[in-house]
């Protein structure tokens, strides 16, 4: 992988996450990354709109680890939280694979909306930037065996709307309109906008 230059040695970035992928997302920065797994409650009012749940949840999400995180110097905490939409009902992880199996159901031939929220804090001052991205993805018709050979890989079990669009999932889909990162849960350039905010010029 190729690097630029630290833009600042003075901050360190600290993930909220349990999250491979935004682990992995996250060093494309070329910050120093530290990760401090969040767990935070994800439970939100049912009239919300997928954008307030999904800035909620980052938001949470990095609050949960603030005070630990204040112990680095220079620390800016980034939290972040994926849902898929359909038809306004909200689509989380799987809860089982019948659920998995329903979902992708329900997606196949068809757009949907792949909401992110991502919240930037601060940890000395407890300054905090939150927004939230968009992007419309459109899957293949898929035949009800497809769609039961996919879950019994076991991949869609740890994924909002039960397929990973950098994985396997990659053959479900047809098209996309927006980010890609946002669909796989860190939306690497509204993350550098976010930290422009805190004086951090990327790249
Ligand atoms: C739609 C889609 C989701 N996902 C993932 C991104 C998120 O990790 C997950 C949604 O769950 P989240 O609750 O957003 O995140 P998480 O529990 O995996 O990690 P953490 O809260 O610790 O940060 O779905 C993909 O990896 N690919 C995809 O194509």
């Amino acid at each position: 992988m190729s690097h630029i230059a630290a833009p600042d040695s003075r901050v360190t970035l600290v993930l909220a996450s349990t999250s491979p992928r935004r682990q992995q997302l996250i060093g494309l920065l070329g910050l120093p990354v530290e990760i401090i797994p969040s767990h935070a409650d994800e439970d939100t009012p049912a009239d919300w709109s997928p954008a307030r749940i999904v800035e909620e949840l980052a938001h949470r999400k990095a609050s949960a680890v603030r005070e630990r995180a204040a112990q680095t110097q220079g620390a800016i905490v980034v939290g972040s939280d994926t849902i898929v939409v359909l038809d306004g009902d909200v689509l989380g992880k799987p809860k089982d694979r019948a659920d998995a199996v329903s979902m992708l159901t329900r997606l196949a031939g068809r757009g949907h909306e792949v909401f992110t929220g991502l919240c930037c804090i601060e940890a000395a001052s407890g300054r905090t930037v939150v927004s939230h991205s968009v992007t419309r993805v459109f899957m293949r018709p898929l035949a009800e065996n497809q769609i039961v050979r996919y879950v019994e890989s076991g991949e869609p079990m740890d994924k909002a709307g039960a397929y990973g669009i950098q994985e396997i999932g990659a053959m479900l889909v047809d098209r996309i309109e927006g980010d890609f990162f946002t669909v796989v849960g860190l939306p690497v350039s509204m993350l550098a906008a976010q930290l422009g905010e805190f004086g951090l010029q990327l790249p």
